[in-house]
Protein backbone atom coordinates (compact mmCIF):
# COMPACT_ATOMS: atom_id res chain seq x y z
CA UNK A 1 0.00 0.00 0.00
CA UNK A 2 1.16 3.57 -0.39
CA UNK A 3 3.54 4.46 2.11
CA UNK A 4 1.83 5.78 4.89
CA UNK A 5 2.69 8.86 7.17
CA UNK A 6 4.73 8.23 10.29
CA UNK A 7 1.92 7.97 13.58
CA UNK A 8 2.26 10.85 15.71
CA UNK A 9 3.13 9.18 19.00
CA UNK A 10 6.16 8.12 17.14
CA UNK A 11 7.76 11.23 16.13
CA UNK A 12 6.39 12.68 19.89
CA UNK A 13 8.54 9.80 20.96
CA UNK A 14 11.59 10.22 18.94
CA UNK A 15 11.18 14.04 19.83
CA UNK A 16 11.48 13.42 23.81
CA UNK A 17 14.24 11.13 23.19
CA UNK A 18 16.31 13.85 21.61
CA UNK A 19 15.45 16.69 23.79
CA UNK A 20 16.31 14.35 27.15
CA UNK A 21 19.45 12.58 25.02
CA UNK A 22 20.73 16.62 24.40
CA UNK A 23 20.12 17.70 27.54
CA UNK A 24 22.31 15.24 29.23
CA UNK A 25 25.00 15.75 26.75
CA UNK A 26 25.10 19.57 27.78
CA UNK A 27 25.11 18.60 30.92
CA UNK A 28 28.21 16.17 31.13
CA UNK A 29 31.24 16.64 32.68
CA UNK A 30 33.50 16.43 29.47
CA UNK A 31 30.95 18.40 27.37
CA UNK A 32 32.92 21.49 27.32
CA UNK A 33 35.04 20.69 24.06
CA UNK A 34 31.57 20.38 21.96
CA UNK A 35 29.23 23.24 23.70
CA UNK A 36 29.61 25.73 20.59
CA UNK A 37 30.75 25.96 17.25
CA UNK A 38 34.51 25.85 16.91
CA UNK A 39 35.99 29.34 15.87
CA UNK A 40 37.19 28.01 12.46
CA UNK A 41 39.01 31.82 11.88
CA UNK A 42 41.57 30.98 14.91
CA UNK A 43 42.07 26.89 15.03
CA UNK A 44 44.51 26.48 12.49
CA UNK A 45 43.59 23.68 9.50
CA UNK A 46 40.08 22.87 10.83
CA UNK A 47 38.20 24.93 8.14
CA UNK A 48 40.33 22.52 5.62
CA UNK A 49 40.46 19.29 7.95
CA UNK A 50 36.53 18.92 9.27
CA UNK A 51 34.26 18.63 6.29
CA UNK A 52 31.05 19.25 8.24
CA UNK A 53 31.30 20.77 11.40
CA UNK A 54 28.95 20.44 14.35
CA UNK A 55 28.46 21.03 17.77
CA UNK A 56 25.74 20.50 20.66
CA UNK A 57 24.26 23.95 20.67
CA UNK A 58 23.94 24.11 16.47
CA UNK A 59 22.18 20.09 17.31
CA UNK A 60 20.19 22.33 19.80
CA UNK A 61 18.75 24.92 17.34
CA UNK A 62 17.96 22.44 15.09
CA UNK A 63 16.01 20.10 17.11
CA UNK A 64 14.47 23.94 18.60
CA UNK A 65 13.50 24.53 14.83
CA UNK A 66 12.27 20.96 13.99
CA UNK A 67 14.78 20.23 11.47
CA UNK A 68 15.06 16.43 12.40
CA UNK A 69 12.77 14.41 10.71
CA UNK A 70 13.17 11.22 13.34
CA UNK A 71 15.76 10.74 15.95
CA UNK A 72 17.28 8.57 13.69
CA UNK A 73 18.88 12.03 12.15
CA UNK A 74 19.77 13.29 15.45
CA UNK A 75 22.46 10.50 16.28
CA UNK A 76 23.86 11.25 13.12
CA UNK A 77 24.67 14.62 14.07
CA UNK A 78 25.72 13.79 17.48
CA UNK A 79 28.16 11.30 15.89
CA UNK A 80 29.25 13.92 13.64
CA UNK A 81 30.32 15.75 16.74
CA UNK A 82 32.66 13.18 17.98
CA UNK A 83 33.82 11.66 14.58
CA UNK A 84 34.86 15.16 13.90
CA UNK A 85 36.89 15.47 17.57
CA UNK A 86 38.68 11.69 16.83
CA UNK A 87 39.54 13.71 13.41
CA UNK A 88 41.14 16.49 14.81
CA UNK A 89 42.31 15.57 18.27
CA UNK A 90 44.97 12.90 19.21
CA UNK A 91 43.32 10.09 21.38
CA UNK A 92 46.18 10.58 24.06
CA UNK A 93 44.30 14.71 25.03
CA UNK A 94 42.33 16.31 26.91
CA UNK A 95 39.93 16.95 24.34
CA UNK A 96 40.44 13.33 22.11
CA UNK A 97 39.51 11.59 25.64
CA UNK A 98 36.33 13.96 25.98
CA UNK A 99 35.11 13.03 22.95
CA UNK A 100 35.54 9.15 23.71
CA UNK A 101 33.99 9.17 26.89
CA UNK A 102 30.95 11.69 25.57
CA UNK A 103 30.51 9.22 22.52
CA UNK A 104 30.42 6.26 25.38
CA UNK A 105 27.73 8.07 27.47
CA UNK A 106 25.85 8.72 24.22
CA UNK A 107 25.56 5.32 22.80
CA UNK A 108 24.48 3.88 26.53
CA UNK A 109 21.86 6.34 26.87
CA UNK A 110 19.96 6.22 23.27
CA UNK A 111 20.13 2.40 23.87
CA UNK A 112 18.91 2.12 27.31
CA UNK A 113 16.05 4.64 26.32
CA UNK A 114 15.40 2.98 23.22
CA UNK A 115 15.06 -0.33 25.67
CA UNK A 116 12.60 1.60 27.75
CA UNK A 117 10.24 1.10 25.12
O1 LIG B 1 44.58 22.37 20.67
C1 LIG B 1 43.32 22.57 20.18
C2 LIG B 1 42.88 23.86 19.94
C3 LIG B 1 41.61 24.04 19.41
C4 LIG B 1 40.75 22.95 19.15
C5 LIG B 1 41.21 21.65 19.42
C6 LIG B 1 42.51 21.47 19.94
N1 LIG B 1 40.42 20.56 19.18
C7 LIG B 1 39.03 20.76 18.90
O2 LIG B 1 38.46 19.58 18.36
C8 LIG B 1 38.86 21.93 17.96
C9 LIG B 1 39.41 23.16 18.58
Amino acid sequence: CAKMPKPSQDNDRDLTFCRILLAELEDHHDAWPFLNPVNIKTVPGYRKVIKKPMDFSTIREKLCSCQYQNLEMFIIDVNLVFDNCEKFNEDNSEIGRAGHNMRKFFERRWTELLKSN
